[in-house]
């Protein structure tokens, strides 16, 4: 059996319906779908979530929410009416906007997923099941057990499924959201329950490619990857495949197929536990972020005060805030944070760590982007790690910092967001079969 979880762009118009039911017909093992809410694709710029998040923070604020929700009213009922179905969505839509006022975050920005799964299990004759039925919360994670047992149930007398992805309920019948993307998460989830064979990922590309497309124009496709290397490729910034997706299906050993709704016979990539590696690819994948702020704190011999550590930690979990990374040294240690994490405290935040810790200097970086070359090689020849060095070096980059860490198979460098382009060719270009055979030596 196939669980088959299709993107906000798959989804976003009528006509993108017409290729979802005709990839999921023509292999009858496609039992359960998981569909995100109608997203971006050509004219359509803005997707139903971030309306819908729209519709809630212009209530919060006492303005128009009304507004944003008619352009998801239009777009829904348009889907509707194009496709001829019987959902009669409009009562839906009303219930929703009524309750807008009154609703939690997590109900109105779920309806997104709720409308667009409705629309699409009755144009492909699929049995519509609430993910709030069966995926269950409790203490702020998904519990597998409580959700298989309730989902066996949902699936009683139905053959073929169609679930809204992003969220499930509390113990209390809350709707609770998942993280941005956890439509991702939603499918990987049901295919641990299920014991699926195969977890099919359909998006708007042909697979996970080496380096982002927006960047690199026709980068190569990554064939295989195991789960460790898309997990760190995810937690650096790839949009394609939410990083706690993951996990589910890596615990059942399920692979994964990354597969584009537009161009299905182009095939994708596959995602296991092991793969064949590619002798003449020394970095599997390349991905990073922009926007990151450095906060060091140095003092002599700092590595051996945990009383000084334990003091700055504390100062940023007051704050709410999660450094992604934590490079030290003897003196110095710096945390790096999202800026979005810190945007509105860090002033606070740097005066805070000044005032309240006994150390010689807090100094602040801003505009820091951060890009990592992920190859699952780099643990066992970390001499590629220089060579990548060496090739920044020469072409005048400025390194702030380098960080290895964690799982071995990623090497983090943090560079002026202004050189972040720059950076994800140059690794590109080093890490393609054309260029490496100039480094190969170092793995030969
Ligand atoms: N290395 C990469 N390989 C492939 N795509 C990448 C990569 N880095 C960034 N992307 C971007 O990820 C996008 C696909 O992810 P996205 O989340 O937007 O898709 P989706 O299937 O529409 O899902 P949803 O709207 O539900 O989040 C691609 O269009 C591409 O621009
Ligand atoms: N619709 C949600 C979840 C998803 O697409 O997976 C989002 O935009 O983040």
């Amino acid at each position: 059996m196939k669980v088959a979880k299709f993107g906000g762009s798959s989804v976003a118009d009528a006509g993108q319906f017409k290729k979802v039911a005709k990839i999921v017909k023509s292999d009858p093992t496609r039992r359960i779908v998981v569909v995100s809410a109608a997203g971006k694709w050509q004219a359509q710029k803005i997707k139903v979530t971030d309306l819908l998040i729209d519709s809630f923070n212009a209530n919060a604020k006492q303005e128009d929410f009304h507004q944003p929700f008619a352009i998801v009213r239009h777009r829904l009922v348009k889907i509707q009416s194009e496709l001829g179905l019987t959902t009669k969505i409009e009562a839906d839509l009303d219930e929703i906007e009524a309750k807008i006022p009154s609703a939690t975050y997590d109900y109105v920005v779920s309806r997104g997923e709720y409308l667009t799964a409705k629309l699409m299990a009755n144009y492909i004759g699929y049995s519509f099941i609430d993910a709030a039925k069966f995926i269950t919360f409790r203490d702020g994670d998904v519990d597998l057990g409580a959700s298989k047992r309730k989902l066996e149930n949902e699936m009683l007398g139905s053959r073929f499924a169609l679930v809204p992805g992003f969220y499930g309920a509390d113990e209390a019948g809350n709707i609770k959201l998942m993280p941005r993307g956890g439509s991702d998460i939603t499918g990987a989830i049901i295919a641990n329950l299920v014991d699926a064979d195969l977890y099919e990922n359909w998006t708007d590309v042909s697979g996970v490619k080496v380096a982002d497309p927006r960047i690199i124009d026709h980068s190569k496709k990554i064939d295989e990857l195991t789960y460790s290397e898309l997990q760190e490729l995810s937690y650096m910034g790839i949009s394609v495949f939410q990083e706690e997706a993951v996990e589910p299906v890596r615990e059942k050993h399920i692979p994964i197929a990354i597969l584009n709704t537009n161009a299905p016979s182009e095939g994708g990539t596959i995602v296991a536990s092991s793969v064949i590696s590619d002798k003449q690819q020394l970095v599997t994948g390349i991905a990073g972020k922009k926007n990151y702020v450095v906060i060091s704190i140095k003092k002599h011999q700092l590595s051996r005060r945990m009383d000084i550590l334990q003091s700055a930690i504390e100062v940023l979990s007051k704050f709410n805030v999660m450094p992604n990374f934590l490079p030290s040294g003897n003196d110095a240690v710096s945390f790096l944070i999202d800026f979005n994490q810190v945007e509105i405290d860090l002033d606070k935040i740097v005066s805070e760590l000044k005032s309240k810790i006994d150390v010689d200097s807090v100094d602040l970086r801003k505009n820091i982007a951060l890009v990592a070359a992920v190859s699952a090689k780099f643990s066992k020849h970390p001499a590629i790690a220089g060579k990548i060095l060496e090739k920044l070096d020469k072409s005048d980059i400025d390194v702030h910092m380098v960080v290895q860490e964690g799982s071995d198979i990623k090497l983090v460098v943090g560079v002026d967001n202004d050189d972040y382009e720059r950076t994800i060719r140059e690794l590109y270009l080093n890490s393609s079969e054309v260029a490496t055979s100039r480094i190969s030596a170092v793995i030969a």
